[in-house]
């Protein structure tokens, strides 16, 4: 549906720099299939944006190729660079700029009329009241568009992306000036209504918890780079790199050395201050007996005051009480590990507890 071959963007003033990075994108290939929800997530800075505005012709790549449905709209190599307003994609923001002089049915309607794009009244209607309805505005048509929440800004600003039904929708953290209750539902919102049109979405943000709940493919960026591309559960539970162990969600990273071979074929025992744990290889030299770094998620981690339980002593140095679940820093034999646990067992900082690990194949990352 939607093919990048090696995407990249040199932006005039970065070019002149002589030390660091220098591309805000850099030779990135990647492919969304039809009716993907594929997340570009990374911190502040790593070029997804960049990324999506160059799918949207708004930015004008430096090299590399972008094609939707065969249609090439850039190919830096055949001079192809497709203006925005042919690209027929739709796109929402940061800042969805609804327009606010006009009415909710006028703000959805204008892509359907604008420019060459002359739809039929009849049709227009019937368009736009569909539309409005699958977004839950159907009794606002006739309101301000300023007249409204920002929830339902939001959402009109998706109504008039949709209103075409564009091959691809490109979504730029468009959630992010809701609070965050408001984010939470218009997040379920998104996923049903893309899977009910079928939708092929990218989507960009630098919100981990939003990209592994919406999902169906995430990229992981930093540095105009794709560090791992999987889908939320591969990226979270399986990350290749500590980068990306690091960014997505909490993690515990152990020290510790190979003591042996595990039982499956990729697998390493590695001894780390939680005792000895079963590790995937995860394209770390499993042969070599040099240390290794074990990858820990804090709710695999189980706290129990029992005495004689099974796991290391351990003593807890700070409790954070979340209502969901109890947040713990505690020491174990000279290592400070973030534990999340139920919050039936709320422990006091000093008391001493047992832990252990509950994940059966924990991951190895290199740097
Ligand atoms: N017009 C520009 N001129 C020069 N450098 C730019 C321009 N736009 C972006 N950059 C730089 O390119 C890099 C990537 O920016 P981009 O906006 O794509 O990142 P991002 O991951 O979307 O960040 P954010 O989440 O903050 O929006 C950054 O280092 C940024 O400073």
């Amino acid at each position: 549906m939607l093919e990048i071959t090696g995407l990249t963007k040199v932006y005039a003033s970065k070019q002149k720099q002589r030390f660091g990075r220098e591309r805000a994108v850099d030779r990135v290939s990647l492919t969304v299939g039809q009716g993907e929800f594929f997340t570009l997530l990374g911190p502040s800075g790593c070029g997804k944006t960049t990324m999506l505005r160059s799918v949207g012709g708004l930015e004008s790549p430096t090299e590399g190729t972008i094609v939707v449905d065969d249609r090439t709209l850039f190919c830096s190599d055949q001079g192809v660079d497709v203006p925005a307003n042919k690209r027929h994609l739709g796109m929402v923001f940061q800042s969805y700029a609804i327009w606010p002089h006009m009415s909710v049915f006028q703000n959805v309607a204008y892509p359907l009329i604008s420019g060459r794009r002359k739809t039929p009244a009849a049709e227009v209607k019937e368009r736009v009241g569909e539309t409005l309805e699958i977004m839950g505005l159907g009794d606002l048509a006739s309101r301000g568009a300023t007249d409204l929440s920002g929830g339902q800004q939001q959402r009109l600003a998706l109504a008039r992306a949709l209103v075409y039904r564009p091959p691809l929708l490109l979504l730029d953290e468009p959630l992010s000036n809701l609070d965050a209750k408001l984010r939470e539902s218009m997040r379920k919102e998104l996923i049903r209504l893309q899977r009910e049109l079928g939708l092929t979405v990218l989507y960009v943000t630098h919100d981990q918890d939003e990209a592994l709940a919406m999902s169906s493919v995430v990229a992981v960026m930093s540095e105009g780079r794709v560090e791992q591309l999987g889908t939320p559960r591969e990226i979270y539970e399986k990350p290749t790199n500590w980068f990306v162990a690091d960014f997505i969600g909490s993690a515990n990273f152990m020290e510790g050395g190979i003591v042996g071979r595990g039982e499956a074929a990729d697998e390493v025992v590695v001894e780390t201050p939680l005792g000895r744990l079963a590790a995937t290889g995860n394209g770390v030299d499993a042969a070599s007996d040099a240390k290794v770094n074990v990858m820990v998620r804090p709710e695999r981690i189980r706290v129990s005051l029992e005495a004689g339980s099974a796991g290391q002593q351990g003593v807890v140095r700070n409790a954070v009480y979340q209502g969901d679940v109890i947040d713990y820093d505690i020491e174990v034999r000279g290592a400070l590990l973030r534990i999340k646990s139920g919050p039936d067992l709320y422990v006091t900082p000093g008391t001493e507890v047992a832990v252990r690990v509950t994940d059966q194949r924990c991951v190895l990352v290199g740097d």
